[in-house]
């Protein structure tokens, strides 16, 4: 918690130091209001007493209180500042590390538990220091000063007042350690519910469509029992802790009262009239000392948990991202859009085998290399492994004759223009999604006639001039007022406007129709000619023209060639090829 306290800045603590005179301010003008009220006492047990002598001490009391109310409003303002603009800096840092994760660092924790934390966990933080700014700061002055006003009125007194904030702390102490923990787990089965509304949210069509709901539900009412059973266990807990002040400061009240009627039938004369006028005061100053500690309880209520999101935050600033990027610019050997593997082998840190193996190869400029091969065969990790998602386990990949781990990431970016296997899109309209991110390949603005460009390129132009808005047409959550074909080329297009040297297209064509992908690749081919293509297909038709194609055969290379040399000799290839075309087809 201190660790992530750290990062308040120094306008904050000024801002803490301003709120301490105002809380000082405030504790003073409470501690007052008691003394007045002895003037009061003792002004009506006075015989001959008129009402201005008791308005003079009322009215000062009410501008006392006023004067107070005043003082913390403006503590609370300050509160407000450093909380919020803390929260606001640290969801920002939060959310600048996990940009920065590769795939694997973000498996770490997983999506919805990364959601949590930058939200509901930032917020506990924020609420504490908060609350925690206007009762950790006034409670223990409030209890302090009112202790040096009540001390010496009567030690009967004082170890009654003792006695009770003894039994408060063991209290506080007793229902924490129950309450910790659960707080530990209730974060954990957040991050679970999280998890089982989302998947069923995304999934919801399938759910739908499979009559799956009571499955889905059934696992939704478990997430959600568990985390009602442990969060009801430490909010019972908890609300032990009002019942529990309730009866200590009642019980001190009483005892001082008690106190006071012996020490006053003890008395005689005068001594009675002080006696009782200091039972008055010192009743107040004890409720000033308990009430210290009852503000203190709302802090230590919200404590246990905000222990555990800070731990959550910290776990996940302290992951540094795995894939680090120097720098300076290295400098090229080769020509633009060369690629080459040499013995690069790659393995998954939860996975037994090696998802790509031994695999070496070299690309020329403007050249179209293709991967094809079975599900999971490793052509998507191969594609991963160029842009330096992935970090190799073993070998060297090389673009332009510079290792990719010696890019520095805008710069390794810049070469590559990639359309996923599963198209993404953002909430937009077409032109922000075309002329999407930077790259000093492209002007910072592409010309509608670029995108347009763009848009023939990837198939696309026919489908979105037919929209009424054209460019401007809005484009929903991950593109979901779009087909699936055109979802594809969008991101095709996009792809393409970012006038890459290296185009990596992952299984992006098919959803097309066989007429649609031949056009986009003779396309392509035409307009990108020098650019470096490699395409990652299950059909055969899509990859037969490749310069260079790899089988790729459950992470093992199983063949390199062209599509004559391989459809001569590897079984492998022979075997995915004769099972969609015929032989009239193939040759
Ligand atoms: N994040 C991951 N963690 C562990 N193993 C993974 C991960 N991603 C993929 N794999 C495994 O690595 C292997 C290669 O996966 P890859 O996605 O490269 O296959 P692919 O040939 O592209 O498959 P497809 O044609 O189905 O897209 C598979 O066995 C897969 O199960």
């Amino acid at each position: 918690m201190f660790k992530i306290l750290k990062r308040l800045t120094g306008k904050d603590y000024a801002y803490i130091g301003i709120s301490t005179l105002f809380i000082a301010l405030q504790v003073w003008l409470e501690l007052e209001i008691p003394g007045y009220m002895t003037k009061i006492t003792r002004a009506l047990e006075t015989p001959g007493t008129t009402t201005g002598d008791i308005l003079d001490p009322g009215s000062k009391m009410i501008l006392y209180a006023v004067l107070s109310l005043f003082s913390s409003i403006i503590v609370g303002y300050f509160a407000a500042r450093v909380a919020g603009g803390f929260a606001a800096r640290l969801r920002k840092e939060l959310y600048d590390q996990v940009l920065d994760y590769s795939t694997q660092d973000i498996t770490q924790f997983s999506v919805p538990s990364l959601l949590t934390r930058s939200t509901n966990d930032i917020t506990q933080l924020q609420m504490f220091i908060a609350i925690g700014m206007q009762v950790m700061i006034k409670a223990p002055i409030t209890a302090v000063w009112a202790m040096t006003k009540i001390a010496g009125k009567g030690w009967q007194w004082s170890t009654a007042t003792a006695v009770a904030v003894v039994a408060l702390i063991v209290m506080l102490a007793v229902i924490l350690t129950l309450v910790q923990p659960r707080f530990k787990i209730v974060q954990r089965l957040t991050d679970r519910l999280n998890l089982v509304t989302r998947e069923n949210l995304n999934g919801i069509r399938v759910v739908h469509a499979y009559n799956a709901e009571k499955f889905q539900n059934d696992k939704f009412d478990k997430a959600n029992n568990d985390l009602t059973d442990t969060n009801m266990f430490a909010l019972r807990a908890l609300a032990l802790m009002n019942p529990g002040m309730s009866l200590i400061s009642s019980g001190l009240t009483l005892a001082v009262y008690a106190i006071g009627a012996y020490l006053i039938d003890a008395a005689s004369g005068m001594q009675k009239l002080t006696y009782f006028s200091n039972m008055i005061v010192f009743s107040s100053y004890a409720m000033q000392i308990i009430f210290s500690f009852l503000m203190l309880s709302f802090v230590f209520v919200i404590m246990p948990r905000v222990t555990v999101s800070a731990g959550r935050i910290n776990e996940v600033l302290a992951v540094a991202p795995s894939i680090k990027y120097p720098a300076t610019k290295p400098v090229e050997k080769e020509a633009n859009g060369i690629i080459e593997f040499k013995d690069v082998s790659f393995h998954f840190s939860d996975a037994e085998e090696a998802a790509v193996k031994h695999l070496t190869f070299k690309t020329k400029p403007g050249q179209t290399l293709a991967l094809i091969g079975s599900t999971g065969s490793g052509k998507s990790t191969v594609l991963n492994l160029i842009a330096r998602r992935y970090e190799v386990s073993e070998g060297q990949v090389l673009i332009d004759g510079v290792d990719v781990s010696d890019y520095p990431e805008s710069d390794l970016n810049d070469k590559i223009g990639y359309a996923p296997q599963k198209a993404v899109l953002f909430s937009g309209d077409i032109r922000s999604n075309i002329d999407f991110g930077t790259s000093t390949n492209k002007s910072d603005k592409l010309s509608d006639d670029e995108i347009k460009d763009a848009l023939d390129t990837a198939q696309a132009l026919d489908f979105v001039e037919r929209k009424h808005d054209q460019l401007d047409a809005n484009v929903a959550q991950h593109g979901d007022n779009f087909s699936g074909g055109q979802k594809q080329r969008l991101a095709i297009a996009r792809a393409v406007a970012r006038k890459p040297e290296i185009l990596m297209f992952d299984d992006s064509f098919s959803a097309l129709d066989y007429a649609t992908d031949r056009k986009l690749r003779e396309t392509l081919n035409k307009k990108n000619h020098e650019t470096t293509k490699v395409i990652v297909a299950q059909r055969i038709s899509t990859i037969m023209d490749a310069d260079q194609i790899i089988v790729l055969d459950n992470g093992n290379v199983a063949g390199i060639g062209t599509h004559d040399e391989l459809l001569k000799d590897n079984k492998v290839y022979q075997e995915i090829a004769y099972s969609q075309l015929s032989k009239e087809e193939l040759a």
